[in-house]
């Protein structure tokens, strides 16, 4: 079938590739002519402006938007003076399911069909394809079908799992979640999820790197708490190996496991990285929802505020820590 995309970068132009590649036919618009050049260059219909993009798509007529969640609304805007009663516009960016709600109720009022689409997979999304999780009008999502199982993984060598009644579309890699939102909301919780393991790996292989720190005991420091047995911290961990190790058999085996096994076998050292950690907001729109809710978790709130810390946002705070252990006790920083 048909489907416009708007935004050709790293995730857009993947999912017009592997649409392509699925026998879909793509329209295809970005403010980037060269990103529209490349695309036409493939197979796709390009256009130089909205209008053009909106005139190439037959009605009713799906778009898809795919930019950043700070400039969806903007996107939204233009494109909605285009359409036309019945059309359905999908955004598969990562946006906040509280704007999912707004713009489908907005929209409804034009008699445009609006879609959120959580999507999940990154760069490897062309060849493993998109995990998606969707929100919004049934009758949209049903008649999107063929592009949604296009842009899936797929069953592949997964089984469903052991007495679960067989079909359904989770078992393929998407999923109509619920009504508007519910797409982000599932997209918003999985990106919570995917905090907090990410922490969870990076302190778990920062614990091993530092199993040698008995070999540099620095206990005479009265000012540093004393390592009270060197002779426990003398390991030097293999951790590449140690990864690639968990992948086999493992509990804590899965995807974001085997890509920390090639990040280590990449970058022993990860010198490239400064360690200063973005957030896109999917982690604290968790944490609001959590406190929304009443609902507890210290694991996701911590792994978002480390994300913050990584980026010196604790600078003033460690300082003050300093200056009242100054304060009551006299206690000077070690330099
Ligand atoms: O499922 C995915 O493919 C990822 O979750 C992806 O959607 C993620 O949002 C960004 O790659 C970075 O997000 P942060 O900037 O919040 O880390």
């Amino acid at each position: 079938m048909q489907l416009g995309m708007i935004g050709l970068g790293r995730m857009g132009a993947n999912m017009v590739r592997r649409l392509m590649k699925g026998g879909h036919d793509c329209v295809v618009f970005d403010a980037s002519p060269d990103a529209v050049q490349a695309l036409a260059a493939e197979g796709a219909t390009g256009a130089d402006s909205l209008q053009a993009f909106v005139a190439a798509l037959q009605p009713p007529r799906a778009v898809w938007v795919m930019v950043p969640a700070g400039v969806v609304d903007g996107m939204v805007a233009e494109v909605k003076a285009l359409l036309e009663p019945g059309d359905i516009l999908i955004d598969g960016g990562n946006s906040y399911y509280i704007d999912d709600i707004r713009r489908a109720e907005e929209l409804a009022r034009d008699g445009l069909r609006y879609l959120d689409v959580g999507t999940s997979g990154g760069v490897w999304g062309l060849e493993r394809g998109y995990c998606l999780m969707i929100g919004g009008d049934t009758a949209a999502v049903q008649s999107l079908d063929p592009i949604f199982k296009t842009l899936a993984p797929g069953q592949g060598d997964i089984p469903p799992a052991p007495g679960r009644a067989a079909g359904g579309t989770a078992e393929q890699g998407y999923l109509h979640c619920g009504p508007a939102g519910a797409g982000h909301f599932v997209k918003m919780i999985h990106n919570g999820i995917e905090y907090g393991m990410m922490a969870a790996f990076a302190e778990g292989f920062n614990i091993m790197k530092r199993a040698n720190i008995g070999k540099n005991d620095h206990s005479h420091d009265a000012e540093t708490t004393p390592l009270r047995h060197p002779e426990h911290y003398q390991y030097d961990l293999p951790l590449a190996d140690i990864a690639e190790l968990w992948r086999r058999g493992s509990v804590v085996a899965s995807w974001l496991l085997d890509l920390t096994a090639n990040a280590l076998t990449e970058s022993p050292a990860l010198e490239e990285f400064s360690g200063k950690v973005s957030d896109s907001g999917e982690g604290r729109w968790t944490i609001h929802a959590a406190i929304d809710q009443g609902t507890p978790a210290p694991v996701l709130s911590a792994s978002a505020f480390q994300r913050f810390a990584s980026r010196g946002e604790d600078e003033f705070a460690c300082k003050l820590l300093s200056a009242l252990r100054y304060q009551f006790g006299g206690h000077r920083e070690k330099k």
